[in-house]
């Protein structure tokens, strides 16, 4: 059976701390409590708006959790210095526009390739793998493959919303993308909007390597707590991967 990695992306711990401008719930010690319950990796999306993971927040991370840490950020100058600054084992590139509610979609690496091209070397070079958070494009794996990263990040976030043929058609797309990224030698992970019940499908695509789930964990955190949150996705996860 194919490995499956758990990134837990602990954003929303951050929200709840911002909403009073205090230091508590601490997304550090989120970490902690993940890395316990069985996570393989912590990521971290540090917005241009800072709305809720802070510069602070990525400092501390890279200095003190023992799981490896999955830093999300745009294709931007200021994010590439913090980037290398801090050279995190992995680093994400999302699309980020300042009045999103949430990540909208993938990025469009057929369109800016040379910028992104860039943004891989530099960040490669200084020891990150780097990934790309794309829609399951044919042409945008492609491109990705072209560019040179190492990882393509599969957007799950057209899945999660849809429900019926529409959620199918999706799913569809997300496996014939898998396929084709990883044919193209490309770790594939996947994510955005996973939650316990629409996660089984998207564990069973074999040539998936990783999912990075946080808003949905966060929010069942505040019913269950956040292990166990971790401990069941994990669960569910591993029954969908053994099950494929
Ligand atoms: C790229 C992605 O889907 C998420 O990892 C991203 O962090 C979503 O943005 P928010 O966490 O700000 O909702
Ligand atoms: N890249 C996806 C991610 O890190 C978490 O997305 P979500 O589970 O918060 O929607």
């Amino acid at each position: 059976m194919s490995t499956l990695r758990l990134g837990v992306n602990i954003d929303h711990v951050a929200t709840i701390r911002n909403a009073r401008g205090g230091v508590h719930p601490d997304p550090v010690k989120a970490a902690t409590i993940a890395a316990a319950a069985g996570a393989d990796g912590i990521t971290a999306h540090l917005r241009e708006d800072r709305r809720h993971i802070s510069d602070d927040d990525i400092a501390r991370l890279a200095a003190e959790i023992d799981l490896p840490l999955n830093l999300e950020m745009a294709a931007t100058e200021e994010m590439l210095d913090i980037a290398l600054r801090h050279a995190p084992h992995a680093v994400c590139i999302v699309p980020e526009r300042r009045e999103e509610q949430t990540t909208e979609g993938g990025l469009d690496v057929v369109g800016n390739q040379p910028n992104l091209r860039t943004f891989v070397e530099r960040l490669s070079a200084r020891g990150c793998r780097v990934s790309l958070f794309i829609e399951p494009d044919p042409e945008q794996i492609e491109a990705s493959a072209v560019i040179g990263a190492a990882v393509v990040e599969l957007h799950t976030g057209r899945y999660a919303l849809t429900e019926g043929m529409s959620r199918d058609e999706e799913l569809e797309r997300l496996v014939a993308g898998a396929a084709l990224a990883a044919k193209r030698g490309l770790e594939v992970h996947a994510g955005h909007g996973l939650r316990f019940d629409n996660v089984a499908p998207i564990a069973a695509i074999a040539e998936v390597a990783e999912l990075n789930i946080g808003h949905f964990l966060v929010g069942e955190a505040v019913f269950i707590g956040l292990d166990a949150a971790i401990r069941e996705m994990r669960r569910l996860m591993n029954e969908a991967r053994a099950g494929a």
